[in-house]
């Protein structure tokens, strides 16, 4: 179901086996990227040096890539990286595959080993990156090298943008790489890029691993808000400070979550084939949605990942105020960040805040805001989505459910709405809520084999792209 025309497909294709080797070459290549710091401190801080660096490196390591005549390099943004692949056959419209080079930052406290040090112990190669997103970065490039030293020659053009700023919001990376290929006059197929896994044991009745491919992210806003009284003297107080107003405001917001969502959409389809795996009677719950829809939503918000999925999500991140302790402090200032669902808009939450709120004494000061993602197709007639079920099932015969999520953060696919329509986040390694838990946390790591699965998915992924596969019309030929 889904695509057709494989038998044609298998006739030229390149069989994804590495020698000894090559799978030497691309851990060693992996471990020296991890070992080049291209940290994202802040919008004002990265570290510049090191990203030069990278652009050093890819060239060192990936030397084919970077000497083939049907493949165009361009630095964008002083940084980030586009390649444009040109395939053979020009009436095809082609797709991207997306990553990023930077990283957040890694202190070593906590590490078990030093975080940019790409070493190899118990078959993992650990370091900030591993996971997000210098696995992506290098598995682009090292499938594209393996494939160039076969011969090989793409149909479908494609390009490889790689971002270096994606963890500071993308402004100088994906969105001018972006903005560029708008002005080429391009339009893309689809897109591929981080930002949902094969999930292992996030939910605990489910005990089979999943394949997750988000369709849709949710939106930000990044609101300040911020109380100003006149400052005086500690020893005669007035009834309230900016302090207490603020700080009861907020509480007000924690207390109050938003509406749950769980209306309909790609999420309906997730648990809906999740439904078998869950013992009774949840799974009788699950299948009947139209019935039970209110109850299920109050077992999704039981869980911090699940409840996140179902409605617009409040983080107080930042709070700021005093200036000595006998002094009664002129501002205090608080910054929520909102993660919206895609039923909501901007406009809609902050309308909620305000009306939870409800005191003029505190400031609205919005420092940045997004509107959740289009949902991208994902029926049969959608190519980037069909092409990844398809490669899932191949790369890991094991996984029989791939279902489309929302992913829950925010990635640099978002800069290409101007592009596409078909934004499609997926990952092709194996992800358990520790090692997401290591995702700008400690500890991060990747197994060298899920590394090697990875460079095989892509060089499967990007033959499929080529093949002669459509995707099948819902209704039947006669
Ligand atoms: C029913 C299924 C259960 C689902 C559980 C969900 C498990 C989580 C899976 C994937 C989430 C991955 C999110 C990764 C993308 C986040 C990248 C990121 O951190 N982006 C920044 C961007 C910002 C503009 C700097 C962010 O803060 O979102
Ligand atoms: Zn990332
Ligand atoms: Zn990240």
């Amino acid at each position: 179901k889904g695509l057709r025309g494989r038998e044609l497909q298998e006739t030229s294709r390149i069989p994804s086996k590495f020698s000894g080797e090559e799978r030497v070459a691309m851990k060693e290549a992996l471990k020296g990227a991890i070992q080049i710091p291209t940290v994202s401190f802040s919008p004002e801080e990265s570290n510049t040096t090191a990203l030069a660096e990278f652009g050093e490196y890819i060239r060192k390591v990936f030397p084919t890539v970077f000497s083939t005549s049907f493949i165009q390099h361009e630095t964008v943004g002083d940084y980030s990286h586009l390649f444009t692949v040109q395939g053979s056959d020009t009436s095809l419209q082609p797709y991207m595959l997306l990553a990023h080079l930077d990283v957040v930052p890694a202190p070593e406290e906590g590490w078990e080993v030093p975080p940019f040090s790409g070493l190899e112990h118990d078959g993992f190669i650990h370091g900030r990156g591993t996971l997000d997103n210098k696995n992506s970065v290098m598995a682009l490039l090292q499938a594209l090298e393996l494939l160039l030293i076969r011969n090989y020659i793409p149909r479908r053009s494609f390009f490889i943008a790689l971002g270096h700023d994606e963890e500071l919001s993308g402004m100088n990376g994906a969105q001018k790489i972006s903005a560029l290929l708008q002005a080429r006059g391009v339009q893309l197929a689809f897109i591929v890029d981080e930002g949902s896994f094969i999930l292992d044991g996030f939910i605990s009745y489910v005990k089979k691993p999943f394949a997750m491919i988000s369709v849709s992210e949710k939106g930000a806003i990044h609101l300040m808000l911020q109380v100003n009284m006149t400052p005086g003297h500690s020893s005669a107080p007035p009834k309230e400070t900016s302090i207490g107003i603020l700080a009861a405001a907020v509480s007000r917001l924690e207390q109050t979550p938003m509406p749950h969502m769980f209306a309909s959409g790609p999420l309906d389809i997730t648990m809906q084939q999740l439904a078998d795996e869950f013992p009774f009677p949840i799974n009788i719950l699950l299948s009947n949605l139209w019935l039970f829809r209110p109850l299920v939503n109050r077992l999704m918000e039981r869980n911090y990942l699940t409840n996140a999925l179902v409605r617009t999500t409040m983080a107080l991140t930042m709070f700021n105020a005093g200036v000595k302790v006998n002094v009664i402090p002129p501002a205090a200032q608080a910054t929520i960040n909102f993660r919206i669902h895609p039923a909501q808009t901007v406009r809609e939450v902050l309308e909620f805040v305000k009306d939870i709120v409800a005191d003029d004494r505190v400031q609205f000061h919005v420092l940045n805001a997004f509107d959740p993602l289009p949902i991208s197709p994902f029926d049969d007639q959608a190519l980037g989505y069909q092409l990844l079920r398809q490669t899932i099932q191949s790369v890991f015969p094991e996984i029989d459910i791939v279902t489309p999520g929302i992913c829950i953060g925010n990635t640099d696919s978002r800069h290409f709405t101007n592009l596409t329509t078909g934004i499609y986040r997926f990952n092709p390694i194996y992800m358990q809520p520790g090692d997401f838990r290591s995702v700008h946390g400690i500890n991060e790591k990747i197994s060298v084999q899920g590394y090697e699965t990875q460079v095989k998915f892509i060089f499967e992924f990007i033959q499929n792209a080529d093949s002669e596969a459509q995707p099948v019309p819902h209704l039947h030929e006669l």
